[in-house]
């Protein structure tokens, strides 16, 4: 039962080359010597052969490469599918006692419960439906700020519910305004539109919002790449009020003439700060300035993560009116305390011993381990499998209906331990995930603070570990030191001591400056140790964008 499920991409990546450094981002791959490693797991479909293909950065055409055909299955039509959901952890009314920001001129006033939001019949029951009994902090305050017509960047920790914060108060307007029902149309023109940085992420949002409009008259649709373009089209043309998509799928159905912008009046940006970075930036300035767009002033935009870089914040202005509503819901770029952090000094070469050590005491946990580069993450699923950890990864070079098998393997619990890179950091809400596993620390703290905000949702516990190998990871030090004390962790002696050795001297660290307690308009309040940088993602994240849509 070791196999590992959905396998490798066979053709010239399907074979996994164990040859020690990596170009992605400079650091050593594990294990050395000249093997190949050809591993085709128990059940594995062999896909045909598509070697570049699915490339996230040639998806914006595919008039470039072959012919994506992949056709996702369909999504779930029974109600008990459509509402499963798991249930919220001891810690979920604690969320109440997290202290919130809001700032920006005459916010309007936070909700209690979900009945004093205003939601109509189908949207209440919905929210019933879901298991929802009452809203969580970001909920209760960015609902009214969004229903109110306002401008929102919202911070809040992982797993606290920022989606619902978002679709319940689009889905009401859409609803009380009597939005056209959909319809075939040679161009769609929908109302909302959601952009996030994975397939899978947005996978997720659209069938939330699916969930939420169950029963109503709006009809959300997905579109993102290493899916047949065909397919995609088709599904938007039947009607469409709410996009949901990646950036270059959701730029070339646009360009394609397939979806008009004239009734947009929402524009929402999941994982934001990552949207705005220096590997989305561009998609982002043009799809505001897609023709039809409207102006920022003439059309609502939010934004919501749990990370937001101060340089990042005020970029994000220019796609924002003057008067935005700034909301924190506890410490910006805080990690979710529910998780319980460990940081364990390993020399690299040990590391492959202790992650199965750790493995194997944990039995049958839902397990997600995380490692930095594409090629690692094969090389490490593979090893688990002979080890007979029923394993399966996630990464960008694996072909869409690879990495859907994939997670759909780990969420049924077929394959209770997932390696993936940082292709599955963000959003992804997966239930009983009680372990994070940081194989590899990333280089951002951000980066950090998404991965292990996988477990210890929505009142959860959870648990993390991570690998911290002094030579490559001391640059993370500080940061890593302030979020587990931000967090209320224990901080081993040993990384203190790093920390406070490295200051000043390895100080650079792109993302150390994310302890932002505030809005950047009130200016000078950021509890920045470093100097600030300019936009681009660290190194390692440049050279890993292909990981992204
Ligand atoms: N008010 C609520 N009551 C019960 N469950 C909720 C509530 N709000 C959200 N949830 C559930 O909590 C889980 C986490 O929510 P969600 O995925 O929106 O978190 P998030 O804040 O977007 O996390 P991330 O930062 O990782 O993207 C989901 O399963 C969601 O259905």
């Amino acid at each position: 039962r070791g196999g590992f499920r959905g396998g490798f991409r066979s053709g010239s990546r399907g074979g996994f080359r164990d040859g020690g450094g990596d170009e992605e981002t400079g650091k050593r791959g594990f294990g050395r010597g000249g093997d190949i490693f050809i591993f085709i797991g128990r059940n594995e479909e062999v896909f045909s052969k598509v070697s570049t293909a699915d490339k996230e950065n040639q998806e914006a055409s595919e008039n470039t490469g072959p012919k994506v055909v992949y056709v996702p299955p369909p999504p779930p039509e029974e109600e008990s599918s459509i509402f499963s959901h798991y249930a919220t952890g001891i810690n979920f009314d604690k969320y109440d006692d997290i202290l919130v920001d809001v700032s920006g001129s005459n916010p309007p006033k936070a909700i209690m419960t979900f009945d004093e939001a205003g939601l109509c019949d189908s949207l209440r029951k919905n929210v019933t439906k879901s298991g929802y009994v009452k809203p969580t902090p970001v909920q209760k305050h960015g609902i009214p700020i969004i229903s109110a017509g306002r401008d929102l960047m919202a911070c809040a920790q992982t797993g606290s519910g920022k989606t619902a914060a978002f679709l319940l108060p689009i889905l009401q307007r859409l609803m009380a305004d009597g939005v056209a029902a959909s319809k075939f149309s040679e161009v769609q023109e929908p109302e909302a539109i959601i952009v996030a940085p994975t397939r899978e992420l947005i996978n997720q949002i659209y069938l939330e919002a699916r969930k939420f409009a169950y029963g109503t008259c709006v009809r959300p649709v997905v579109v993102y790449g290493g899916i047949n373009t065909g397919y995609t089209i088709r599904e938007v043309l039947k009607g469409c009020n709410i996009l949901c998509g990646t950036p270059g799928r959701l730029l070339d159905i646009i360009g394609r003439g397939k979806v008009g912008l004239s009734k947009l009046r929402y524009l929402v940006l999941d994982e934001a700060d990552r949207m705005l970075d220096m590997g989305f930036e561009p998609d982002m300035r043009k799809l505001v300035g897609s023709p039809g767009m409207p102006s920022k002033e003439d059309r609502q935009t939010l934004m919501f993560s749990a990370t937001y870089p101060e340089d990042i914040q005020r970029m994000a202005a220019d796609f924002l009116k003057v008067d935005y509503i700034f909301l924190a819901v506890g410490v910006v770029g805080g990690a979710c305390s529910d998780v319980e952090q460990t940081i364990i000094q390993v020399d690299q070469y040990s590391k492959r011993d202790q992650l199965l050590e750790l493995l194997r005491s944990t039995g049958n946990e839902r397990t997600m381990v995380f490692v930095e580069t594409k090629r690692s993450a094969d090389f490490i699923a593979t090893f688990l499998c002979q080890e007979k950890i029923s394993t399966t990864s996630i990464h960008g070079d694996r072909e869409q209906r690879e990495r859907e098998k994939a997670l759909s393997d780990f969420r049924t619990g077929q394959c209770p331990v997932l390696v993936a890179t940082s292709v599955a950091a963000r959003g992804l809400d997966i239930e009983q995930v009680q372990h994070v596993v940081n194989f590899d620390l990333p280089s951002s703290i951000d980066e950090y603070v998404h991965r292990i905000g996988r477990t210890g949702r929505c009142g959860n516990i959870g648990r993390a570990v991570s690998f911290f190998i002094p030579e490559s990871d001391t640059p993370l030090a500080r940061s890593l030191v302030k979020v587990l004390s931000g967090a209320q962790q224990e901080v081993p002696k040993w990384l203190e001591e790093i920390a406070f050795s490295a200051h000043g001297t390895t100080g650079f660290n792109p993302r150390g400056k994310v302890f932002a307690s505030t809005d950047t308009r009130k200016g000078g309040s950021f509890k920045t140790d470093e100097p600030a940088q300019a936009s681009a993602p660290s190194p390692a994240v440049a050279a890993d964008d292909e990981e992204w849509e």
